[in-house]
This record gives C-alpha cells, sequence and structure tokens, in this order.
C-alpha cells in the first residue's frame, strides 16, 4: 500500500490533488519523473551512476540505492505514471528528525532559459545560497521536552539569512527546538549527531574527500539531506545520523572539471556544522 511519505521536508509534496512522491512499508520511496526534462534527466543521472565503475563503493552509500523507473499509480489520481523507484532514506528512523540542506553558490547553470535562470538567482539572493553557498529548504525536528515535531513553515525556511541558517542547524541538534525564540537551543546531541566518528561530520568529511577530485558530474541544486533517530533505546549508535545526497534533476556531466559551486557550498556547510561541534565540546568541558 502507497503513502504520503510522512517525512518529506522539502520539494514536491503529493497533496491538494498535486503530484508529488509515494512511499510503501517495504523501504522504497517513489518519486514520480516530473513531466519535463528534469525526470528524464533524474532517471538518466540514477542510470549512469549506478553503472558507472568510477564510484568508489564507499561514495555509493551517500546515494540512495536505485531500483529503477517502475509504473506506479501517482498520488494525484491520474493513474499510472512513471517513478523513480529509490530507498526510502528515513524509512526504518521511528521519530526522525530531517534537513534538506540545497548545496552551492547558485541553482542555476549554463545553458538555462532565461526564465529558469531569473527564477533561481531571484531565490539564491533571497535565501543564502548566494551568501553561505548553501540553503536550509525544510526540515523537521524532534522536539523532547513537547514530545512532538517542530517543522517551521516553508517560507519562514526559505527567509533565513546567515543567523537563521546557523540557529536552525543548532536546533536542529537540539532537545528543545519548539522553545521560545529567547531560549538558546541546548544542542544536547551535537556531539552524537554532527560529532564522532561515524557522525554527520566525518561523513560531510568523506564527501568532500571525493569531491576534491571527482570530475563526472555536477551536481546542480542538488540537496543533503540529514536525518537522525529520536525513539530512545538501550543501543549505543540509536542515532543513526545519516547523510545522503537526493535531487538530481539537474546533474550535468562533469566533463572533466572539478565541481566547484558544490564543492565551495559544502566546504562552507561543514564549516557550520564544525563550529557547532566545537562549541558544543568547549561548553561540556567547561562545565556549562
Ligand atoms: O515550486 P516551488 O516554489 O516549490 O519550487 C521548487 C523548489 O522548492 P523551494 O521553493 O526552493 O523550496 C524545489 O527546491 P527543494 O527541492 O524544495 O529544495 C526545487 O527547486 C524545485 O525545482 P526543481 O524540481 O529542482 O527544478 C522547485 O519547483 P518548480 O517550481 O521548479 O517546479
Ligand atoms: N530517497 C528518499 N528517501 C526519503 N526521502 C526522500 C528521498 N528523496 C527525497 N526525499 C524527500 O523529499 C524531499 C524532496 O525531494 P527532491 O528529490 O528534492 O524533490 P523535488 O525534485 O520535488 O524538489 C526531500 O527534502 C526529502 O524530504
Amino acid at each position: 500500500m502507497l503513502k504520503v511519505p510522512e517525512h518529506q521536508v522539502a520539494g514536491h509534496i503529493a497533496k491538494d490533488g498535486k503530484l508529488g512522491p509515494l512511499v510503501d512499508d517495504r523501504g522504497r520511496f517513489y518519486k514520480p519523473l516530473q513531466g519535463d526534462a528534469r525526470g528524464e534527466n533524474e532517471a538518466k543521472f540514477y542510470e549512469s551512476f549506478s553503472s558507472n565503475k568510477n564510484v568508489p563503493d564507499h561514495i555509493r552509500g551517500y546515494f540512495p540505492a536505485y531500483h529503477g523507473v517502475q509504473l506506479v499509480e501517482a498520488s494525484n489520481g491520474s493513474g499510472k505514471l512513471p517513478h523513480l523507484a529509490l530507498e526510502d532514506v528515513v524509512s526504518g528512523y521511528a521519530k526522525p528528525s530531517v534537513m534538506d540542506v540545497k548545496i552551492g553558490s547558485r541553482t542555476w547553470y549554463p545553458d538555462v532559459s532565461e526564465e529558469y535562470f531569473d527564477k533561481c538567482i531571484k531565490k539564491d539572493r533571497e535565501t543564502t545560497t548566494v551568501s553561505l553557498g548553501f540553503r536550509v529548504s525544510g526540515l523537521k525536528v524532534f522536539d523532547h521536552l513537547e514530545s512532538g515535531f517542530w517543522r517551521p513553515d516553508k517560507r519562514v525556511v526559505l527567509a533565513y539569512k546567515v543567523d537563521g541558517a546557523r540557529t536552525a542547524l543548532r536546533k536542529f541538534v537540539s532537545s528543545n527546538p519548539l522553545a521560545e525564540n529567547s531560549v538558546v537551543p541546548d544542542c544536547a546531541f551535537a556531539s552524537e549527531v554532527y560529532g564522532g566518528t561515524n557522525g554527520i561530520l566525518a561523513q560531510l568529511l568523506e564527501l568532500k574527500a571525493w569531491f576534491e577530485t571527482q570530475t563526472l558530474y555536477h551536481f546542480n541544486s542538488c540537496s543533503i539531506l540529514m536525518v537522525y533517530e529520536n525513539e530512545s533505546g538501550g543501543d549505543e549508535r540509536r542515532r543513526r545520523a545519516r547523510v545522503k545526497l537526493v535531487d538530481f534533476a539537474h546533474v550535468l556531466d562533469g566533463n572533466g572539471v572539478i565541481d566547484h559551486n558544490f564543492f565551495g557550498g559544502l566546504c562552507s556547510f561543514i564549516k557550520f556544522i564544525k563550529d557547532i561541534v566545537e562549541s558544543s565540546e568547549n561548553c561540556c568541558e567547561n562545565g556549562h
């Protein structure tokens, strides 16, 4: 039985009769192929990537597994439509905190239409894309005090400036994201989620090392999806913090050139995460 994903935080959402992704109960995420070139392009990317022997195995894990294009009953009732059958990155998480961060200091790329360029550059300037090299696209964070999710409205998220983006990244690893603005996010899970040998920072650094040399693809308008678990259990690794790249509708061949747009944005994003890890370590060492 297919249903609308409970933990989708950005992009086209299946509601009010609109076409959007669906999930099943076996860990698959079905993303409808957008009718224009975007759908074809994303399918082409997954086909190329999954058979590309030049992609190292440890890098494949940062991409959702791909199970081909499948005809699936669409969310908007228009019958069977082609969908990308992907690994559902959040399946297996009971109470996941999820954040989508679009990487790059521009979302447009050479040879796009004037109309698309205008739309992109407007959004890039209005958000932190131009100033920071990334923007938060959407998030939901579990609040441990209220036992519910904080899910800011899309308009609020897209209006974040530098401080707003930094606060969102701090709230993402806090137990009190729903607290009033005057209350400082406690960053209670910063060391577990962002830090540590298997944490988000370590994963981002592994990805960065690949982007330092990879010239296979240019990941225009692509996002980093971060997820971790909030359901408590005795297991040490219970947070299961993960980084995955998603949204390849605008990926181009790299043609032997470094993807400096993605690489630069990733470095900037890493600096923000690193600062949060370091300030949470200092705060614990100093006992406050
Ligand atoms: O329609 P909107 O305003 O939600 O814009 C979509 C964007 O949402 P945003 O407003 O940035 O959160 C959306 O961004 P996210 O995936 O939400 O980061 C895409 O940029 C999407 O375009 P495309 O499928 O990548 O070509 C955008 O879709 P199109 O408008 O190009 O269909
Ligand atoms: N493989 C996946 N598993 C789980 N959630 C996903 C997956 N791919 C995308 N999502 C969710 O859907 C959102 C939008 O995905 P995206 O590919 O960017 O769609 P769009 O092209 O509509 O912008 C992401 O922010 C994330 O919440």
